[in-house]
């Protein structure tokens, strides 16, 4: 089955025969990176890797021959409406914007669910995992990533009491990476420390032996942390446990990626701040890999904010290394991540990243400011270990409440998250495997009595084949739930489909989510009970205000409101609109590079507005003369005599007359004029006379004997295209 980029994907092709899904891979694709020097178009580039087969490149790439230049580092776009069904087209958009890692947040709470959930459940904040959500997830991930051509890794979070069973999950369906930090159970979802701990060999141990990537939830303490900044000592310290642990778990250190957060952002002096930890991290874990994220902590729902925190997020990952970029959409800090914004997500990292290309060849940071503050963030993080060591271990340095406390060690505030060593979810639930345990799995941690008298290669030989390698042997159970499940989901969905009823959407089809912004001259009060009521004039369903800017205490406020329409509008009854009539610039350039174009400009008549046809003549706005057009300006209040003496004067294909004034009919009478004295002097069929203005439009020109006319909103571009095309 391939995708056709000129139809919508289907789910149900999607959901048949999901019982028999296999996965095409396993494990964690990086990108191809392209050799220094690479050329794009009229460019060189040194950190860019291969380029797709589809995308949808950044909004001014149209002057640039549409290259697409895609970074080396892998970007991320976080996916998480509650619906897989409806994520499967977010992930189809970014991957074609250029995402090729799609993070699918969890469901809330299901940490806290101790087996594997079934079917497909609707999720809250993130998705259930379920085998069938990841089968279909992967399965359109295989489809979309023969559509952009560049491998898609599809990533999922293994944490909370059924860890484990969620590994082996993962493993079978080919999850490609996973978070997966014991430390995340202990410190944020209450877990019993020694289960998370277990539990967490268990889990990266499968997770190792599939190649999977591993991100580490380091990004939680500063995320949780109420002085973010004061963390960098302990944060260095959460990424170690992690790491070493998962090393010594069979995890390579290729396949580690420390999720590296900047710790703070404006109005603290943030830069050199986030950029002496980012040093830091990489130096320490030079042999690890990166996860760049933004902050989150203090993100807010003013989208120019949060895209001003991502740029200078990305900024720093040019500046230090990441090799993967997230996109934490915009909106994190407003609602589930809007299509649109998962996309400007992906955007902004992309434009960051090809902007600085080859950056770090022309900005060296400053070693002499830098290293002592390096030496001593890694001070204080080998302090706090060897104070762990002094409690008796990292148990006991939880119950002690060290970790996430605000101070920024070894100063205290005394405010960390204390975690009892025998307390939490699961505690006393690990028991010592007995002397004759045997577990015929393969990828399985730690003591297995396996037999000694018998050969085999892998230890699932001894019954035929684990799931791992033999899948036949995966119970797949389909849906469990006749109301909550995705068919249920659907069936609305279908009706309104098949009748070509359209309705915008934000998280959901069909929710008929629109987001509308105004400036409303008041109080920021007041600003908002207007924005709302003028909403309900407008007849727009339940608004709500989702950001507001204050411009002035009272002098006014920009107010952005979520709304629903409350109807549809029927896909066979719309006109579409006509596409207006250009040809892309440098079709122009090479037109009139071979064609020498003259023309008189001119306002006729007794009219004295010019800057309207100024605009379409000047270089500065893209005018004609951009593209190589060559103009004799007669000024303002040009007789038609004038106009066409000129133009017989220097030869000129065209006439261009600019008519603003159009009381008592002034302008119809120019036209008849000019087109009267052209047939007189004998040049009528040798010169185009074209005519602009706001009241103008191209039929009533041509009724009046021009040969075009333009009206508002024209520009150069309109112009110099007709020229192009209709001089013989
Ligand atoms: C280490 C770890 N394990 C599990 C989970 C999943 O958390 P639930 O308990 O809600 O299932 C998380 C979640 N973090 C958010 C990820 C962020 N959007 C990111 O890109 O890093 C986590 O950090």
């Amino acid at each position: 089955m391939k995708l056709d980029p000129n139809k919508n994907l289907d789910i149900d092709n999607i959901l048949k025969d999901l019982d028999k899904y296999r996965p095409r891979r396993k494990g964690w694709t990086w990108r191809k990176k392209l050799p220094p020097g690479t050329k794009k178009g009229d460019f060189e580039f040194y950190d860019i890797s291969e380029d797709l087969k589809n995308s949808i490149p950044l909004p001014t790439a149209h002057y640039f021959g549409n290259i697409d230049p895609q970074p080396d580092a892998v970007i991320t776009s976080e996916i998480a409406s509650g619906r897989f069904e409806e994520d499967i087209r977010r992930m189809r958009m970014a991957a074609w914007h250029g995402a090729d890692h799609i993070m699918v947040i969890r469901t809330l709470g299901q940490s806290h669910i101790d087996s594997l959930i079934e079917g497909t459940p609707e999720g809250i904040g993130g998705i259930p995992i379920t085998r069938k959500q990841l089968r279909a997830s992967r399965k359109a991930c295989d489809l979309i990533e023969d559509e952009v051509g560049r491998p898609i890794n599809f990533h999922s979070y293994v944490s909370g009491v059924a860890g484990p069973e969620i590994a082996v999950l993962f493993a079978e369906e080919g999850v490609n990476a996973a978070h997966q930090d014991p430390q995340y159970n202990v410190l944020y979802r209450g877990i019993n420390p020694i289960r998370s701990f277990v539990d967490a060999a268990v889990a990266k141990h499968i997770m190792a032996e599939e190649g999977m990537l591993q991100i580490d939830g380091a990004h939680n303490a500063n995320a949780s942390a109420k002085k973010a900044w004061n963390v960098m000592p302990e944060l260095l310290v959460q990424h170690g446990i992690n790491s070493l642990y998962s090393v010594k778990a069979g995890m390579k250190k290729e396949n580690i990626a420390l999720s590296t957060v900047p710790p703070t952002t404006v109005p603290s002096p943030e830069f050199r701040m986030n950029l002496i930890y980012a040093m830091t991290l990489r130096e320490v874990f030079k042999d690890y890999k990166f996860r760049a994220q933004m902050n989150t902590r203090y993100i807010e729902s003013d989208l120019f904010d949060a895209t001003r925190v991502h740029v200078l997020n990305t900024v720093l990952s040019k500046l230090t290394s990441a090799d993967i970029q997230s996109t934490i959409t915009p909106d994190e800090g407003r609602n589930v991540p809007w299509h649109i914004n998962s996309i400007r997500g992906v955007e902004t990292a992309k434009h960051t990243m090809v902007s600085l290309d080859d950056i770090k060849e022309y900005v060296q940071i400053n070693e002499e400011k830098v290293r002592p503050q390096i030496r001593d963030l890694k001070m204080r993080a080998i302090l706090m270990l060897e104070e762990i060591i002094e409690k008796g271990g990292y148990f006991e340095a939880v119950e002690d409440g060290m970790f996430v406390d605000n101070g920024y060690y070894p100063e205290r505030q005394g405010d960390g998250i204390a975690r009892p060593k025998d307390g939490g979810i699961g505690a006393g639930s690990v028991v010592p495997r007995d002397e004759d345990y045997m577990a015929p799995v393969c990828n399985h941690f730690g003591y297995n009595n396996l037999p000694k008298d018998e050969e085999y290669d892998k230890v699932c030989d001894l019954i035929g084949g684990c799931t791992l390698h033999n899948p036949d042997k995966i119970q797949y159970i389909d849906e469990l739930d006749e109301t909550d499940n995705v068919e249920q989901r659907m069936s609305n969905y279908r009706e309104n489909k098949k009748k070509g009823l359209i309705k915008p959407e934000v998280e959901w089809s069909h929710d008929g989510v629109i987001q509308i912004d105004m400036t409303i001259p008041d109080t920021p009060e007041y600003a908002e009970a207007a924005a709302l009521e003028i909403c309900k004039k407008m007849n727009l369903e339940d608004p709500q205000v989702i950001s507001k800017t204050v411009l002035h205490p009272s002098e006014g406020t920009y107010v952005e409101i979520k709304a629903k329409v409350p109807f549809f509008v029927k896909r066979d009854e719309l006109t579409l609109p006509k596409k207006p009539d250009v040809m892309e610039p440098e079709e122009l350039f090479e037109y009139f590079k071979n064609r020498k174009v003259k023309v008189v400009a001119g306002t006729v008549g007794n009219d004295e507005h010019n800057v309207g046809l100024r605009e379409i003549l000047d270089i500065k706005h893209g005018g004609i003369e951009k593209y190589g057009v060559k103009y004799t300006y007669l000024g303002t209040s040009v007789p038609p005599e004038k106009m066409i003496d000129a133009a017989i004067e220097i030869g000129a294909d065209a006439i261009l007359a600019s008519m603003i004034v159009t009381h008592n009919d002034i302008h119809i009478e120019s036209m008849k004029k000019l087109h009267e004295l052209a047939i007189e002097k004998g040049i009528r069929d040798k010169v185009k006379i074209i005519v602009g203005g706001t009241q103008i439009n191209n039929d009533m020109a041509k009724a009046n004997g021009m040969d075009a006319g333009f009206g508002r909103g024209t520009k150069g571009l309109h112009v110099a295209t007709y020229l192009a095309k209709n001089l013989d």
